[in-house]
């Protein structure tokens, strides 16, 4: 048995804490899945246009100072004014939006020291988190390397959003040639390029020479805002991979904020590359919040609240507070999956995969035992003897109960989980995929995706 028990049964007990969120899913299914009904005037903000910015951005602004501009993009939802409108102390300049709330909370973040991080309630969560992200990644460039049938082929990825450079290691565990990093936060990526040169550092010892090591750009800027490809060092650089990993969420602030995402997500991606990603599940928040008949859920590390009515919520600007563990996160917004993916369309980009962090994990489990291990992934349940339980008693209910079932079977009697607090949490998530698709050309220039 591993240390953190059987992978096999770490899965099962998994499984049965998982039970109660599933029966939300059915409730948020039927008024929140509806279509994104077609805007009056689609091709003035879809077009990939090159040449025209300014148009573009007066478009914007008119968008982002309109009041009334739900309206035009969905009837069916909730007419909702923009947030800024709605609180008198926030700027009221007419390109406002949360990004700097979003920077200023980044940048300020404390890098926590390994020592720190083990002391922390949910650091399971975090660890298991960390392997949905390395298997995802893992399953991607694997995908990349089949397709491109060369030995050792380069491979070029785009870490949008990256933070501090939390997933460093599993570019260079997958070979990568090439990363370009990008953030809003800049204090954040300089801890992502000190954490790179140490990397470096360490490659060179061990290998004679750092040859393995990929070459890394961070580039500073708003994702949602900025077009990113005018700042890469080359602007003609064709991509592999996209990955952005708990971010995309901030773009659903409004429309023109989610679509400049995507295009910077789908731009520079060759066909047949990837745009990967973990973002909250708007079902299940929403969900959850319809079940307790409020705008707040959450329970011992969780705590949401939602700004707007769960049962009327905004396509877009749906905005939540997010309190883990005791730290108030920024301001999130929930992405509508399905808008999510037909604005992904205009930009070349089918989805080819969606799937609870619940389903990922049953499905990746076998792969990833290994790994679920190494990484400390799940909970020793019960812990040994010298240790305590991160919860408390009735957030092992789950455990105790497996292992009275097992118990009878004479099977094993430690398992690997995650308290019930933590997997109520995670069970919040899931992972996406889509594929580039190639392209063909309209009269006037611009692309053509049949998807
Ligand atoms: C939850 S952290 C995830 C960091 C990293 N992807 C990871 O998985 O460890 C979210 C990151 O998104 C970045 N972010 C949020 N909004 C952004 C925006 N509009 N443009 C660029 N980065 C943004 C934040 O600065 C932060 O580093």
């Amino acid at each position: 048995m591993s240390e953190n028990g059987d992978d096999l049964e770490q899965t099962l007990v998994l499984a049965a804490a998982a039970a109660d969120s599933l029966q939300y899913e059915d409730a948020a299914e039927e008024s929140h899945n509806e279509e994104l009904p077609n805007k009056p005037d689609e091709s003035e903000f879809y077009s990939e246009d090159k040449e025209e910015p300014l148009q573009k951005k007066k478009v914007n602004e008119e968008a982002n100072n309109s009041p009334n501009y739900y309206n035009h993009v969905n009837n069916s939802h909730s007419v909702k004014k923009r947030n800024h409108e709605e609180t008198d102390n926030e700027p009221q300049t007419s390109d406002y939006s949360h990004s700097h709330v979003v920077a200023t909370h980044y940048n300020l973040l404390e890098e926590k020291g390994l020592q720190e991080r083990y002391k922390s309630r949910i650091i399971y969560l975090r660890n298991f988190h960390n392997w949905i992200k390395s298997m995802l990644i893992n399953q991607y460039i694997t995908k990349i390397k089949e397709h491109k049938k060369q030995h050792n082929p380069p491979i070029r990825v785009h870490d949008m959003c990256c933070g501090k450079g939390g997933d460093l290691s599993k570019w260079k565990k997958g070979n990568i040639t090439y990363l370009i990093c990008s953030d809003i936060a800049e204090v954040s990526l300089e801890h992502c390029r000190a954490r790179y040169d140490t990397m470096k550092h360490h490659a060179r010892r061990e290998r004679g020479g750092g040859h393995n090591m990929f070459s890394l750009e961070v580039i500073a800027g708003d994702c949602t805002k900025v077009r990113l490809r005018e700042k890469y060092s080359d602007p003609s650089m064709k991509l592999d991979l996209v990955s952005c990993q708990f971010a995309f969420h901030y773009s659903f602030e409004s429309l023109p904020q989610a679509e400049n995402m995507l295009r910077n997500a789908s731009e520079c991606l060759q066909p047949g590359g990837y745009f990967i990603g973990t973002i909250p599940d708007s079902n299940e928040i929403v969900a959850r919040a319809r079940k307790s008949k409020s705008n707040t859920f959450g329970n011992k590390v969780l705590e949401v609240e939602l700004d707007f009515d769960p049962n009327d919520p905004p396509l877009f600007g749906a905005k939540y507070n997010f309190k883990l563990d005791g730290v108030v996160n920024c301001p999130e917004f929930l992405v509508h999956f399905p808008t999510f993916v037909k604005l992904a369309k205009k930009f070349g980009l089918k989805l080819v995969r969606k799937e609870k962090f619940l389903e990922f994990f049953d499905k990746m489990k076998h792969e990833g035992r290994q790994l679920l291990s190494n990484m400390r992934a799940l909970e020793m349940y019960p812990p040994n003897e010298n240790a305590t339980l991160l919860g408390d008693e009735e957030d092992y209910i789950h455990a105790k109960e497996f292992i009275e079932r097992q118990d009878q079977n004479g099977g094993p009697v430690k398992i690997g989980t995650l308290s019930k607090s933590e997997w109520e949490t995670s069970s919040l998530y899931l992972t996406f995929a889509f594929e580039k698709v190639k392209n063909t050309w309209n009269a006037d220039g611009t692309p053509c995706f049949d998807i």
